[in-house]
This record gives structure tokens, sequence and C-alpha cells, in this order.
């Protein structure tokens, strides 16, 4: 299984960047794991809410392939603790032969054609972060569930 973090625009700040690419590095020892970045939709001002999500969907839903497992993350999923995240993560290695992919929305969130494509909704929190946010927290999460699994000493309950 590979996981997929999968979403929209670059990341603009440094500081970000540092820190996402450094968990990025560190899961490299444990899963295949890649962020692919969908370009920004361009003239955004001419569009409505409505229509900038769709077009970001329509990006989206063409990055999926036959066979993936979409989980959005979204502020209304389902809600883990860190090792309940680590289990979960565990069980899909079982159950999803090929990508995992966890899916981070627009500034607006997905469009109604990709909540109906998902498989699932997860969410890091019942507050709203940005999307550069949630590439972070994501990627610390995603750390820190291989630590727990590898029994590793980064993890405190
Ligand atoms: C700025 S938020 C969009 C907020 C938008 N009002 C909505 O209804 O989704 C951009 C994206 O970040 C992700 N996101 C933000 N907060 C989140 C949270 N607490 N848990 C999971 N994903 C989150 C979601 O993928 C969301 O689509």
């Amino acid at each position: 299984m590979k996981i997929i973090l999968l979403a929209i625009g670059k990341t603009d700040a440094g500081y970000f960047v540092e820190a996402i690419n450094e968990y990025q590095k560190r899961l490299e020892h444990y899963i295949p794991f890649e962020i692919q970045i969908i370009p920004d939709i361009k003239n955004t001002k001419s569009l409505t809410m409505e229509q900038q999500k769709e077009k970001e969907g329509e990006l989206i839903l063409k990055n999926i392939q036959p066979g993936d497992y979409l989980v959005l993350l979204d502020d209304k999923g389902k809600e883990y603790t860190s090792m309940q995240f680590a289990t979960y993560i565990e069980k899909k290695t079982h159950t999803v032969s090929k990508r995992l992919i966890f899916a981070i929305g627009g500034p607006y969130g997905f469009s109604e054609a990709v909540y109906q494509k998902a498989n699932e909704k997860l969410t890091l929190s019942r507050m709203t972060f940005s999307h550069q946010m949630v590439r972070l927290i994501f990627v610390e999460q995603l750390y820190r569930a291989m630590t727990i699994l590898n029994n590793e000493p980064y993890h405190h309950e």
C-alpha cells in the first residue's frame, strides 16, 4: 500500500515547506508516502464559491484511479486519537492493496461530486485549519502513527 496526500496549490511559506519536508523525509523509513500537489486554479476571482469547488473537485477526481481508497480530510469526519489513528493505518495496510489517498480540500472545502466518490471522511480536529496547516498536521500525525506501530519512543500517553 502507498499513502498519498493529495492537496491543491503549492505551499508558499518556507516555514511550512521546511517542516513538511522534515516529516516527509522521516516517513521514507517506514512506508511509501508521497505528497501530490494539484496546481491552483487560475482566475478564481471570476468564479463563485460553488464553481471553484466544482473545478477543484474535477481536478481531485482526475487524480483518483480505480482501486484507490479515498479519504477526505474534513472537519466533519470521523475523529481518532493518535493511538486509534495508528491502528486505523495498520488495518488499512491489510485491506487497501493499492493507494490510500488522503485529500485536502480548497478554501471552500469539497464539491458534492468529491463527497460522493469518497470512501470516508477523517477529521483532525473539530476546529478548521488552513490547508497549509492541515498538510503539516497530517504528516506529523502519520509519522506519529508509524512510530507507535514500531514501538518507538516518540508518542507518550
Ligand atoms: C480552509 S479548509 C476549508 C473549510 C471549508 N469551510 C469546508 O467546509 O471544508 C481547507 C481544507 O482543509 C482541510 N481541513 C481543515 N480543517 C480540517 C480539520 N479539522 N480536519 C481535517 N481536515 C481539515 C479540509 O480538507 C478542508 O477542505
